[in-house]
């Protein structure tokens, strides 16, 4: 199915929302991880669409979010010294975050097709940083430790100047001192990118900033030992 085709079709789509607008982006996205292992594409969703998800996050109070930590599950600390951002895992209880869990599983099928990636699910949080926030450099997956494979981050907001600070730097992948991008997290903006290969981070923010962090990931899952999740 051509990516065409399934934007058209849009099969189940709750809030009636048109999701996607063109196909360049997805092309380009492709290309991109092919070639370099990451991507940054603006208007991957259509502005309606980004829109929808902001109004969900900016209405959940930080009281209902969690201090995000370090580590999974086991291991999870609050490390305020590495990040400094609330979190609220997605459930898809809402048709925005159904809808919004269904785009990324199109994308999942569409990659699997085109990258033959085997990615096998996707797990995604809504993010805050508030003013002061950032999340300092780090990789999100640690090669044969994890089931992280590509790592997504949709940005909200509306305005962000230059010196609003928070930006996403990447760092190369076969040296992680030479930064490779910057980019502010300005709203449809996606950036995906293998995570088992870059290192990247959050500048502090110098005002409250929002986003989607997911993470497509394959199964590990071996015998009966759950592989667990968030
Ligand atoms: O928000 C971003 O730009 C990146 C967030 C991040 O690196 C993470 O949540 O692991
Ligand atoms: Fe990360």
């Amino acid at each position: 199915m051509s990516f065409d085709a399934w934007l058209t079709k849009n099969p189940y789509i709750e809030n009636s929302i048109p999701t996607f607008t063109r196909e360049e982006p997805f092309s380009n996205l492709l290309m991109d991880l092919q070639t370099k292992g990451w991507s940054v594409q603006d208007d991957f969703f259509s502005a309606d669409f980004t829109q929808a998800l902001m109004d969900e996050v900016e209405n959940i109070q930080n009281a209902y979010m969690l201090q995000a930590g370090v580590g999974r599950k086991q291991d999870h600390q609050v490390v305020l010294d590495a990040r400094r951002d609330y979190i609220q895992w997605i459930d898809p209880d809402k048709p925005i975050k159904k809808d919004f869990l269904k785009m990324m599983e199109t994308l999942r099928v569409a990659l699997n097709r085109r990258l033959f990636l085997g990615l096998f699910d996707y797990e995604a949080h809504f993010a805050r940083y508030e003013k002061g926030a950032f999340y300092e450099k780090h990789i999100d997956a640690f090669k044969g430790e994890s089931n992280r494979i590509l790592s997504t981050v949709l940005y909200l907001n509306e305005s962000w100047e230059y010196g609003d600070g928070g930006e996403l730097v990447i760092y190369d992948e076969h040296n992680p001192e030479i930064e490779v991008g910057r980019y502010s997290p300005i709203k449809g903006r996606l950036a995906i990118f293998l995570s088992e290969c870059f290192y990247h981070e959050v500048l502090v923010a110098k005002k409250t900033r929002h986003s989607v962090a997911g993470w497509f990931r394959v199964n590990n899952t071996t015998g009966k030992t759950l592989d667990p999740d968030q």
